[in-house]
């Protein structure tokens, strides 16, 4: 956090959330690292809503055991003094800010969010082993609590935010702007603060932005930080429906999948958090939705698949057709001729076509082979039904491309379950799609961000110029062109004369328009094969390939009389500027890149010390001075 906001985030640390009461009292208390069991479990049953909470989870967690869990010191026993401590925090958190001053906050939505993450964390991240389940639960329901305290600490400022509806980048950027920190910040703060576990508060950082995750795929920081934002999505899926559920949907059976999660198992999972998620939410008092199953939802946002029932029979493609409508919500076409079928296939573009029949008006093996052989309708799935199993049709409808066959008659049961089976691959491999999409731009920009940085590395800010670094660079690839082929070059140097003058008369600012303009002016001069680079203060170097001492020696030249004709020019007076020229040029004899750079700083001292403003010439160890008459 930076400057101003520490004093103001001091200030207000007291309207930071905290927990209160007898919660603050066992926080205390499990701190002590003498503290007995039977002193928690006293302090817990002076709250009898804490103790009735507390026995509810130690019963969750004894599920399947003979006896039930009765008594407070049961309960503090079966969940472990540090989850009682967790607990305790939780359940103060939500009693306590249940609402408050911020307006455009939604304290009921925040909190019926928060727990149905903690429901997703807790059962997601048991099954797949990730923690123990109270800690999870705690984690889950505190994952975004940095948005209740900006909301308690700032009220006003963060309604004003809000009521934008930013998306969550933008979010996080007015946050830092306007508070100078942003709610992931606060969540991380106020987590360590209340002493959850540093391993499961780290992930938290990323679990609104999946691509910033900085742990390497498959570990155990990747997955809970993934968990964590699967659980997000879960509970925007459930709250804040999209316009796109079945892409909403897709979403999440793609993120399950690369945490492992087989698609029924987690449909079942779903389901079963939502209704404990309800069972919560009647404990703690908070509002939770009456959603239909998961399954259910699942099922419904399956109309996106497209069949197209193309028969011989139209009666019998009807009753497919309806039967794929009415049971699977799929939407469907039909048709009874192959050359519709084809027409039919390049508008409505469906994920699969159903075929069958071998007479005039219906070929199912040439409509398949017709749609295998192009481009637009290759990866359509094609299922053949045909008269019978005997192994010469079926060989014959895969020979004909067709991804599926089924004899006839039809068990309707058995063609929605391979159909289902299809609907999910492609629901699957389309999320892919756009998952693959997403990394691509990913990369690009990263791509693109690092050249920038390189280029900015390279570059001097004030003058564009190539930097010292990027000069270093050039003189290395010169010099091992040079050595190989036997081609001199030279190196100019040049700096600008009584330079701290012109800054202690004008200003700095006077002076780096004066450096800029030389800058302009050396970049005019130069060939285009030379650069021109920035070598430091008022210093500039050139690096000429293929340029021998005597051409050299007249270009240095040309360079001095060009700065010395181009005075700065103010409102009210021109400014005029010199320069002391060095120049040496690479032969066999000269060693090593210093022992060149030694030779062009010989030279340039000697136009120093020759008066300044002319050219000093280092060739074979001798230095002469060119004089202008
Ligand atoms: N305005 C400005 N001044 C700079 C910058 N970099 C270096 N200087 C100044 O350049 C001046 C260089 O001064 P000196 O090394 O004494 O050289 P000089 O005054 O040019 O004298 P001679 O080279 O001996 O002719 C110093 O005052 C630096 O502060 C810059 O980026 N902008």
């Amino acid at each position: 956090m930076s400057g101003t906001a520490i004093p103001i985030l001091l200030k207000r640390a007291h309207k930071l959330p905290s927990p209160t009461g007898v919660a603050l009292s066992i926080m205390q208390l499990c701190d002590d690292e003498r503290v007995t069991i039977g002193q928690i479990a006293t302090l817990v049953q002076s709250d009898p809503a804490l103790t009735g909470r507390l026995l509810k989870q130690a019963n969750n967690l004894a599920e399947g055991m003979m006896w039930p869990v009765v008594s407070a010191v049961e309960a503090v026993n079966r969940l472990g003094v540090q989850s009682v401590r967790l607990l305790a925090l939780s359940f103060s958190l939500v009693d306590q800010y249940g609402r408050g001053e911020c307006e455009h906050f939604n304290y009921a939505l925040f909190w019926s969010h928060a727990l149905l993450m903690a429901v997703a964390v807790k059962d997601l991240g048991e099954m797949l082993e990730l923690g123990m389940a109270d800690e999870l639960f705690s984690c889950g329901l505190l994952s975004r609590v940095g948005c209740l305290a900006l909301a308690t600490a700032y009220p006003m400022e963060y309604s004003a935010i809000l009521v934008r509806g930013l998306e969550p980048r933008n979010l996080l950027a007015e946050e830092r702007k306007a508070l100078d920190t942003d709610h992931i910040a606060m969540t991380d703060r106020l987590l360590k603060q209340w002493g959850l576990p540093e391993v499961l508060i780290e992930p938290l950082k990323f679990h609104e932005d999946p691509e910033a995750i900085i742990y390497a795929h498959g570990t155990r920081q990747w997955r809970l930080a993934t968990l964590v934002h699967l659980s997000l999505r879960i509970a925007n899926f459930v709250l804040h429906p999209s316009k796109d559920p079945a892409f909403q949907l897709s979403e999440l059976h793609l993120l399950a999948g690369k945490l492992g999660l087989d698609e029924s198992d987690f449909t079942e999972c779903v389901d079963d958090l939502l209704q404990q998620w309800r069972m919560w939410g009647n404990s703690l008092n908070v509002q939770v939705n009456d959603v239909s199953s998961f399954a259910a939802m699942v099922e419904s946002h399956t109309q996106w698949f497209k069949v197209l029932v193309a028969g011989e029979d139209a009666r019998f493609a009807e009753v497919i057709s309806d039967y794929l409508r009415d049971e699977c919500k799929y939407e469907t076409l039909t048709t009874d001729n192959s050359q519709d079928a084809l027409s039919l296939a390049l508008k409505f573009k469906p994920h699969a076509v159903l075929t069958f029949g071998s007479g005039q008006r219906m070929n199912s093996k040439g409509l398949c082979q017709a749609l295998k052989s192009n481009t637009w309708s290759q990866h359509i799935f094609v299922m053949m039904l045909l008269e019978n199993d005997d192994e010469h049709r079926v060989l014959a409808a895969f020979d004909a491309g067709g991804d599926d066959c089924l004899p006839q008659p039809v068990h309707l049961r058995c063609l929605q379950a391979r159909l289902h089976t299809q609907a999910r691959y492609v629901r699957i491999s389309e999320a892919w799609e756009r998952d693959h999409k997403r990394l691509r731009m990913a990369a690009e920009d990263l791509a693109q961000s690092n050249q920038r940085l390189l280029q900015s590395a390279l570059t001097d800010p004030l003058t564009a110029l190539s930097n010292r670094r990027a000069g270093l660079h050039t003189l290395a690839q010169t010099w091992s062109n040079a050595s190989r082929y036997s081609a001199p070059f030279s190196v100019i140097s040049i700096d600008i004369d009584h330079f701290k003058c012109i800054n202690d008369l004008h200003g700095h600012m006077v002076g780096d328009d004066v450096l800029k303009l030389v800058s302009e002016c050396l970049q005019k001069q130069a060939r285009k094969e030379d650069t021109v680079c920035r070598w430091g203060g008022e210093e500039f170097l050139i690096i000429c390939p293929n340029l021998e001492l005597r051409e050299g020696a007249y270009m240095a030249e040309r360079i001095r009389q060009a700065i010395a004709l181009n005075p700065y020019a103010t409102d009210t007076q021109s400014i005029y500027i010199t320069a002391s020229l060095g120049i040496a040029t690479w032969d066999n004899q000269i060693g090593s890149i210093e022992q060149l750079l030694g030779n062009v700083d010989q030279a340039l001292y000697a136009a120093k010390r020759g008066g300044r403003n002319c050219v000093g010439v280092q060739a074979k160890q001798q230095v002469r001075v060119l004089k202008v008459a």
